[in-house]
């Protein structure tokens, strides 16, 4: 459903990913991890089209579709939708009214805010004096609004509390169709984390290990998380992945 091929990307001249190659398949859930300026954000920036993010070489393709040259907009009107790792504040725009663009009229926004207790941000604006976990549970929820096809998470559970860790979780099992056969489901997910604790939730397929803008490692998620844990990320990409 979704597949990156040989793809290179510069941010204001600096070559960041180098030659990224990777291929999520319907329903599948894919973790990715690396050390702090790996190229974790910049991949799923450019996944989204953000202009910034320059594509030099390569290309994405989604459903079949090469999707390199299209605007963010169109790509989220396709099905793909993204929660950031810092989103910004929006003075003059109330959260219920990108929850209503999200869902776009097909769910009501005041029944979802209810569902999560979120009802007294909705009048407020967009992340305007929201607190670390409540601006991670906004991202959420509007991205169950969109129901995208392919989900992108940067760092979902950063900031969150232990109790509501519990809650975001569930927030993305019921976007990635978790409680739905392996078979059945169609959604996909690219999660960045650090921690690993939302993994605890998820159940995820595959983990990518980046170091310096290239997937150095893959290999079953929680394998990797050890690996990290115990020896560092040098001695991870050494160890479980020797070629490279
Ligand atoms: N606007 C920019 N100008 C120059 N360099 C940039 C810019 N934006 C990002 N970079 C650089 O690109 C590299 C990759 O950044 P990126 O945010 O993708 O890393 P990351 O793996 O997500 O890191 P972290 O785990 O800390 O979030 C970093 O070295 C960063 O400084």
């Amino acid at each position: 459903m979704f597949q990156i091929e040989d793809l290179w990307v510069s941010i204001e001249g600096k070559e960041v990913l180098k030659g990224i190659n990777l291929k999520v398949e319907p329903g599948e859930t894919h973790a990715l991890f690396g050390k702090n300026g790996s190229g974790k954000t910049t991949l799923l920036m450019t996944i989204m089209g953000f202009s910034h993010y320059k594509v030099g070489q390569g290309r994405i393709l989604f459903q079949g579709q090469d999707i390199t040259a299209l605007p963010t907009y169109e790509r989220a009107k396709l099905g793909i939708g993204m929660a950031f790792q810092r989103p910004p504040t929006i003075r003059g725009v109330k959260t219920k009214d990108i929850f209503r663009v999200c869902a776009g009229g097909r769910i009501s926004v005041e029944a979802l805010a209810f569902e999560y207790g979120f009802e007294s941000f909705m009048d407020r604006e967009i992340n305007y004096g929201f607190s670390g976990g409540e601006i991670k549970k906004s991202e959420l929820l509007q991205l169950v609004a969109q129901d995208p096809k392919l989900v992108l998470l940067d760092e979902p559970e950063s900031g969150v509390d232990l109790e509501n860790l519990q809650l975001i979780g569930q927030i993305i099992r019921r976007l990635l169709e978790k409680d739905l056969r392996r078979v059945d489901r169609t959604k996909s997910g690219l999660i960045i984390t650090h921690t690993g604790h939302i993994l605890t939730y998820l159940n995820a397929d595959v983990g990518h290990v980046m170091a310096d803008g290239q997937v150095a490692c893959q290999g079953h998620p929680m394998d990797i998380l050890d690996h990290v844990k115990k020896s560092g990320y040098e001695e991870c990409v050494r160890c479980l992945c020797p070629q490279f």
